[in-house]
């Protein structure tokens, strides 16, 4: 784990002392928007025009984050159209590597050994943590985003010209509840099991995990009454909590200490992740090794001998 400083990658973990124990996750740098006639979006430069083949996603197919932009590009048909690169799952004193053996793929694009590398192609002297995901414009040779909850939205609607697909993920309709599930959702359980693991004091543990279980209770009486968290459709902000869920039985529980219950502990929402993981196309996105891997392998002051649990058994993703 480390960060750029002026171009250059330093092995340092998050600072957590001048925050007295808990963890702030730092904000993205990278905020253009592909758009269908490459004018500009709600951030950053125009000029990142919606063709195919031109845009390349780096993703670790453990994290949270970049599985959205994977299920996206998968449910919205883009498969053809942009190419991916899967890093390692171990993220160790390089960061995230380009190491190829199982289901990582080695940098298609450049062949380079470290995704920070790919980081300092766009800006030399680029300051902050290098993360995934990463949407790559091979025709600017630049990053155009690496924030994933805008990153989704451009899969949602940019390409529609080129795929025909016209599935809205996000429908106008809907802007104000989705934001506001987002907030909440975003806050105390996508974050929130990130702050409850990272946390380094037990004051700072104990205010993340109230939350986040208050969240899943209320998510879980929500979710006895209706399919989706809007309702009857199936909106961006169940794929956003999805990520989270699939992952939280595996290794939120164990690694990141969020054990007051577990997913498979709570009936609605254990239906609602196997439904949503039997939507066509979405099983090929979750890859439970290398989330395991990841957790439990990278982070070595919460897990130093690296152990992977075998268990537990995941229900929710049976048939
Ligand atoms: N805001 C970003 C967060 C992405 C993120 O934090 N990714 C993690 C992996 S789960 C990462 O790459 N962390 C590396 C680091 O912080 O050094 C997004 O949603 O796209």
């Amino acid at each position: 784990m480390g960060m750029l400083v002026d171009g250059v990658w330093k092995d340092v973990w998050y600072d957590t002392k001048s925050t007295k124990g808990h963890f702030k996750r730092t904000t993205t740098s990278f905020r253009n928007w592909v758009t269908a006639d490459g004018a500009p979006g709600p951030t950053g430069d125009g000029g990142f025009k919606a063709e195919a083949g031109r845009y390349h996603l780096y993703v670790s197919l453990a994290c949270p984050w970049a599985h959205r932009t994977l299920i996206f590009r998968k449910l919205k048909k883009l498969d053809d159209l942009i190419s991916v690169s899967v890093v390692h799952p171990l993220m160790l004193e390089n960061g995230w590597t380009f190491k190829t053996d199982d289901a990582a793929t080695g940098d298609d694009l450049f062949g380079l050994d470290y995704l920070w590398q790919v980081y300092v192609k766009a800006d030399s002297a680029y300051n902050g943590r290098v993360t995934v995901p990463v949407l790559w414009d091979k025709s600017q040779n630049t990053i155009v985003s690496n924030e994933s909850a805008e990153i989704i939205r451009m899969f949602n609607s940019a390409f529609n010209g080129l795929t025909g697909d016209d599935q809205d993920f996000y429908p106008q309709a809907l802007h104000a509840d989705i934001e506001a599930l987002n907030d909440r959702i975003y806050d105390t359980v996508n974050n929130g099991v990130y702050k409850a693991g990272f946390a380094t004091t037990q004051e700072a543990y104990e205010e993340a995990l109230t939350p986040l279980f208050q969240s899943l209770d209320w998510l879980e009486e929500k979710l006895s009454s209706q399919r989706y968290l809007c309702g009857d459709v199936l909106t961006e902000a169940d794929w956003r909590l999805f990520t989270t869920l699939v992952r939280f039985d595996a290794v939120y529980v164990g690694h990141f200490k969020c054990n007051i219950r577990r997913i498979a502990d709570y009936p609605a929402l254990s239906a609602y992740v196997r439904s949503l993981y039997h939507v066509p196309g979405v099983a090929e996105t979750v890859n439970i090794d290398h989330i395991k891997r990841h957790y439990y392998g990278s982070h070595k002051t919460i897990n130093p001998t690296g152990i992977v649990p075998v268990g537990p058994e995941l229900g929710f993703l049976l048939p």
